[in-house]
């Protein structure tokens, strides 16, 4: 009940959209599809669900070549691709009952379906409205009541909550939470707080190949600022706390005077040593946390390919980063 994806490439002309990629997705499994613009994501999303096909290498959707058997790959998926499109000049009502009837559902069954998808994307008050003058989360919902219909074993879901606002960006985050209980997930996005929300595992590609996989909190401990503690004293920060021993270094907060982070060197719990420091002085606290790690600045220190040594962290941890992706891939 997996999906695997074995050493799938795909060319444009010289172009190499996506080069050699390989991962298996698992039961329970939301996977977090992250790249900047460009990265490959939605063609081999097109791929996996059989809408393109790859150069090179299989997708086997729940143990069914989605090429030589796509019925059978295709009955245990479903797709949204990005933007959500649909047939504008039709109603939602129309729509989930040409979608249903593609998908081979009849009768009662098709209408319990129905009434469940409605229910659950709250779309009772616009069923009789063409798709093309709804809202974008409107549309949205549309497209994920079309998604689930048939209640598949497997989601892949492009940029779901992009052009959304707040509200229906959560939304569609709790919907996506509550599907994976049923489904396993595959999600693309751009945004990084939507990983650390849904997604079990995230894999962040750029330029067509895989760059990191881990969970999200994997990824969390690969930040230079894993572990950093920041600090706000009463009376500012004594110099010498620039000593303390596992120190790799302070970062003044630009938008709040006096409050910093201070960064640990790898492998070091700089938290209790800078407790310490601050008992021993009896120095007064206005705050004092700890952080489990920027995604964001993971991300970009990967996808701009700038080697993560140069930016102060040890060769060790690059080559755990790269460890990692390889024991996924392997
Ligand atoms: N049919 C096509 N013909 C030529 N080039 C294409 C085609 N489809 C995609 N590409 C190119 O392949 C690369 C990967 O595109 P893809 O849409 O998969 O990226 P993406 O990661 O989904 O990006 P975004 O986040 O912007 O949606 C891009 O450079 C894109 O221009």
């Amino acid at each position: 009940m997996t999906i695997e994806i074995d050493r799938l490439q795909k060319r444009f002309g010289d172009f190499v959209a996506v080069e050699d990629l390989s991962f298996t997705v698992k039961p329970g499994e939301v996977l977090g599809f992250l790249g900047p613009n460009g990265a490959g994501k939605t063609t081999t999303m097109r791929m996996i669900t059989g809408f393109l096909h790859p150069d090179r290498g299989t997708v086997r959707v729940f143990g069914h070549d989605i090429r030589k058997a796509p019925l059978q790959a295709k009955a245990n998926l479903s797709y949204l691709p990005e933007g959500a499109p649909a047939y504008g000049e039709m109603t939602p009502l129309a729509f989930l009952n040409f979608i249903a009837a593609v998908r081979g559902l009849k009768g009662m069954d098709k209408r319990r379906r129905l009434d469940e998808v409605v229910q659950r994307l709250a779309l009772e008050k616009v069923l009789h409205q063409p798709i093309d003058t709804l809202s974008k989360g409107f549309k949205r919902r549309v497209g994920l009541a079309q998604a689930i219909l048939h209640r598949p074993p497997a989601l892949i879901l492009d940029e779901p909550t992009d052009g959304l606002d707040p509200n229906q960006k959560h939304e569609v985050r709790q919907l996506i939470q509550e599907l994976s209980g049923h489904a396993l997930i595959i999600v693309s996005t751009h945004i990084l707080e939507e990983v650390s929300a849904v997604c079990t595992r995230a894999l962040i590609i750029a330029r067509g190949r895989i760059l990191a996989d881990g969970t999200p909190a994997d990824l969390e401990r690969r930040s230079r600022y894993h572990g950093a503690v920041c600090v706000k004293l009463c009376g500012g920060l004594p110099p010498d706390l620039a000593l303390l021993p596992g120190l790799a270094g302070v970062e003044h907060d630009p938008r709040i005077p006096g409050r910093c982070w201070l960064i640990p060197e790898a492998g070091v719990d700089l938290y209790p040593r800078v407790r310490n420091f601050i008992a021993e002085r009896r120095l007064e606290v206005e705050e004092l946390t700890v952080e489990r790690g920027r995604l964001d600045e993971v991300f970009q220190r990967l996808t701009g390919f700038e080697p993560l040594s140069s930016r102060g962290r040890p060769a060790a941890a690059e080559a755990q980063v790269e460890s990692i992706g390889e024991q996924e891939n392997a």
